[in-house]
């Protein structure tokens, strides 16, 4: 099914409760008998100060789900809107400055600048906007994310979970509206993996964020509220309070018995925070 982008407006949740919506999401790749249809029509929400996460078999459309929610990719038919604005059909200037001043991003790969300090890593996007930081959020931030003795080390004087905190810290400076986080333990060892997924959790239950993950992991979707799970282009499921288990079952009906993660990830990435302090 491929809805034009002419659909009327949905009649979803009322726009303080949604952080980003998308009605009639299609994105196809490609042309005539090489089209890959990415995205099939999706209709989604996402609920703002909720942790939601985003699983599937490998080509489902997740991360492409993700870049179309974040105004990254352009869409083929269908809306999207970031809180009130429809973001589909903004120029390319307007979205970049979007996406600057409203998301925040944390990927695989820290993208951390390897001559700048922690600190200066943190606020480097805001820098570059030219905006001063809220310095009582950054406080709040850093202290949450056990970061404030780090703060003049370069990244290569930072274990890996550090790292990662001091991208989760990045994105969390400008305080988005949205933060969105694709695979953002996939380069972690378990333990600095769970110490990130504690940490994302803690920022939607303690400073209000709004968090949607793209991962492989059940562990990993279990520190989530609410689990979106997409195949073939289509969100087919949901579950809310999820468990590993009950996601690696869950994964089982649409991968025909072979989810991308063995059963111990799965239990292991569940097993709670890490205690703080490399
Ligand atoms: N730039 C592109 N050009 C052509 N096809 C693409 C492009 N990006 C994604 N696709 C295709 O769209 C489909 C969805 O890809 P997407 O990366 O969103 O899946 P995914 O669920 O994130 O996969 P993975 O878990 O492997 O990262 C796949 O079939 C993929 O091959």
């Amino acid at each position: 099914m491929s809805p034009s982008a002419a659909q009327p407006a949905p009649d979803l949740a009322p726009a303080d409760g949604v952080a980003a919506r998308a009605r009639g999401l299609t994105k196809a790749y490609g042309s005539g008998e090489t089209t890959v249809l990415a995205l099939d029509s999706v209709d989604v929400g996402i609920v703002r100060g909720r942790f939601t996460a985003v699983m599937g078999p490998s080509g489902s459309g997740k991360s492409t789900l993700m870049h179309c929610l974040a105004g990254l990719d352009t869409v083929s038919a269908g809306q999207v809107w970031l809180g009130d604005t429809e973001i589909t059909g903004l120029k390319e200037r307007e979205l970049t400055r979007l996406r600057r001043d409203r998301i925040g991003f944390m990927f695989q790969s820290f993208n951390l600048i390897p001559t700048l300090n922690a600190l200066e890593n943190i606020t480097l996007p805001m820098d570059i906007a030219g905006q001063k930081p809220d310095q009582k959020w950054l406080d709040q931030v850093i202290d949450t994310l056990g970061l404030r003795n780090r703060l003049k080390h370069r990244p290569s004087q930072l274990s890996g979970g550090q790292q990662q905190r001091v991208a989760c810290a990045r994105a969390l400076a400008s305080r988005p509206e949205l933060i969105f986080a694709d695979e953002p333990t996939g380069n972690l060892d378990s333990r600095a993996g769970l110490e990130v997924l504690a940490f994302l959790r803690e920022a939607v239950d303690s400073l209000g964020q709004t968090v949607v993950m793209v991962t492989h992991d059940p562990g990993a979707a279990a520190h989530s509220d609410l689990v979106l799970f997409l195949a073939d282009g289509r969100i087919v499921d949901e579950m809310g309070q999820p468990t590993a288990e009950a996601v690696l079952e869950r994964m089982r009906l649409f991968t025909g018995g072979s989810p991308q993660v063995s059963d111990a990830d799965a239990v292991r990435g569940q097993a709670g925070p890490a205690t703080e302090e490399d």
